[in-house]
């Protein structure tokens, strides 16, 4: 009920008058009529790339913003130290992620040239690990409106809402219900600060433009009594709606999406059962997973590296799944398809995995009804053994992977560690939940208890960690190395689904991107530096395989050589050190151009 008041408004605008959708979006046109290069801040436009201060004299006279700014003109140098100094002064991470959203807000160009330039420094402080702490705290820090909210009590109403929306062009969409934030549960409407935060990498890494991206939260209500009961809590007082309820709802979303911008692409992002939704709309929408899917992605592509190194072929690696959900399934899925690339039968492939959830080692014969995800990775070769615990199931499989997603900080305990190094040369160790104090066990602890043999990928960075006189470099195995690369892929070829092809295709990009010197440190992922070039090649494999699918729709670029294409695929991301100099030269033009005709 809290939200009506706030939705009428637009509903007796909008309502059977088409004429008021455009008066609506008017003031934001007319702001834009007349140059290319005033999109202003992510995500909701103003004039603020106008006072940048790094503008020249004369452009800030035709814009009419001379005098409204500092007089000095900067160049970025001068506003990276004063923006790196002011982020230097929070003492808090949560501070510092406030600072960078005011700074998207204000001045978009200038963070997402920041953001690109110490992208290791800041995207943890834009994205996981501190988007969680953000999420936990949403109504307590909230500053500004940077996405869409669209509530349960909206049903019938959601397409004349979207119109709400004040950018014209949408791409791109990033859409939760808040009710599994990372390892955290149900935040409710404080997941927006993830669909935020994904769609800042979104255009961080792949150079999708910040404009088109559409942070989208669903209040379906809240199954976290604490929110419920916080004064502060800004979505709906209401106990989450029922799968039925969501379903009717997601229909009416995802028709209303389409509607007004047919060719977006829309990622689902941390739903606590994600899996009806992407049963039901992969087909019929340019929609994907991130969570079953990206994850399952990035991992896979991290684990070609892994398996190479440990010098264990597919066939002979027995691997643990500590976590069953969808995240759990999605990555041991995916890995079952790279071991049948590598000729197992798909019966041979699903043999190399044992999933445990909290009830322990997930058999058939457990005596409790497993739930639909579940059963394809259950085992019939247990001869009536239940095992019940992390422990049992490791000493009895003596696995040579061991996979984290169970969001329970330090489960991979110092006695199993041990164990992996005993029993294998190379231990591949790959703690995958987040945010950091959710991980299985840090990068420390997997080094030490494994005398620096471990083959490391975590969901959350970790520093580089000294032992015994050498460095050791840790993987980031997060969905960030491919969901940006996707969603770009997909738009860049007006992909009309996104198939289960694309998303293979977007992991088997990830070994090709790393260099002899990384693969020397036995690194399974490409530098987070090159994040934008890994972006561009996924996307690169993205399309390929759309075009193997006959998914894309820009056929012409079937006929470009690989080199051809994927400088095509560069040459269309968003550069934001090009932005203002781009709207510097073209004031310029139109200046020199009204001069010239005066004389
Ligand atoms: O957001 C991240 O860092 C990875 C992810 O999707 C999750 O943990 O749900
Ligand atoms: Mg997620």
């Amino acid at each position: 009920m809290t939200t009506t008041n706030a939705t009428q408004a637009p509903i007796a605008q909008h309502a059977g008058n088409q004429g008021a959708a455009s008066l609506t979006q008017a003031p934001h046109v007319l702001h834009n009529h007349r140059l290319k290069h005033t999109h202003a801040t992510a995500h909701v436009p103003n004039r603020a790339a106008h006072y940048d201060t790094s503008l020249s004299i004369p452009v800030r006279k035709y814009l009419q913003t001379y005098g409204l700014t500092p007089p000095r003109v900067e160049s970025y140098e001068v506003q990276k130290k004063r923006c790196l100094g002011q982020l230097a002064q929070k003492t808090t991470d949560i501070e510092k992620f406030l600072y960078l959203s005011t700074l998207r807000y204000n001045n978009v160009h200038l963070f997402y040239r920041l953001l690109t330039d110490q992208f290791s420094d800041l995207a943890p402080l834009v994205y996981t690990p501190t988007v969680g702490e953000a999420c936990q705290r949403w109504s307590e820090i909230y500053q500004q409106p940077e996405g869409m909210y669209l509530s349960f009590e909206d049903k019938g109403h959601l397409s004349s809402i979207i119109q709400n929306w004040p950018q014209t062009n949408v791409e791109i969409t990033v859409v939760t219900d808040g009710s599994r934030i990372l390892g955290l549960g149900d935040l409710g409407i404080g997941g927006m600060g993830i669909s935020i935060g994904k769609l800042a990498l979104y255009t961080g890494c792949a150079g999708i433009r910040p404009e088109v991206t559409l942070p989208l939260t669903v209040d379906l209500g809240t199954s976290n009594k604490t929110l419920r009961e916080d004064p502060l809590y800004m979505g709906s007082r209401r106990d989450k709606v029922t799968a039925e309820e969501e379903k009717d709802f997601l229909d009416e979303l995802m028709r209303a999406l389409k509607e007004r911008w047919p060719d977006i692409v829309i990622q689902f992002e941390d739903w606590k059962n994600p899996f009806p939704s992407l049963e039901r709309y992969r087909q019929d929408y340019a929609m994907f997973n991130d969570d079953i899917q990206g994850t399952g992605a990035v991992i896979m592509g991290g684990i070609i590296g892994a398996v190479k190194q440990s010098g264990v072929a597919p066939r002979d690696q027995r691997a643990v799944f500590f976590g069953s959900g969808s995240a759990g399934v999605g990555v041991a899925k995916q890995i079952v398809e790279y071991f049948m690339h590598e000729g197992l039968t798909e019966e041979e492939a699903k043999s190399c995995f044992w999933l445990v959830d909290s009830k322990g080692l997930v058999t058939q014969d457990r005596g409790d009804k497993l739930a639909e995800h579940k059963i394809y990775f259950s085992r019939t070769d247990n001869h009536g053994q239940q095992f019940k615990t992390l422990d049992e199931v490791i000493e009895y499989v003596k696995p040579t992977i061991l996979m984290g997603l169970s969001t329970i900080g330090g489960a991979f305990t110092p006695e199993i560690l041990r164990k992996m190094a005993a029993w294998n040369e190379r231990p591949i160790i790959f703690p995958l939940s987040n945010p950091s104090s959710k991980s299985e066990c840090t990068f420390e602890e997997a080094i030490n208890y494994t005398d620096g043999r471990a083959l490391f990928a975590s969901g959350s960075p970790f520093q580089p960690y000294a032992f015994k006189d050498k460095m050791y470099h840790p993987g980031q195995g997060n969905n960030m190395y491919v969901f940006p690369g996707i969603g770009l892929g997909t738009i860049l070829c007006k992909a009309v689904q996104v198939t289960q092809g694309m998303i293979y295709a977007s992991g088997e990009a990830l070994p090709t991107m790393i260099t002899e010197e990384e693969k020397q440190l036995a690194l399974l992922y490409p530098a987070i530096t090159r994040i934008r070039d890994v972006s561009a090649r996924v996307a690169l494999y993205v399309i390929r395989a759309a075009q193997k699918d006959n998914v894309d729709r820009l056929h012409y670029l079937r006929e470009m050589s690989d080199e051809a294409l994927e400088a095509w695929i560069k040459s269309k991301m968003y550069d934001p050190h090009r932005e203002t100099k781009e709207l510097e030269s073209e004031v310029r033009e139109i200046v020199d151009d009204l001069v010239a005709s005066k004389l």
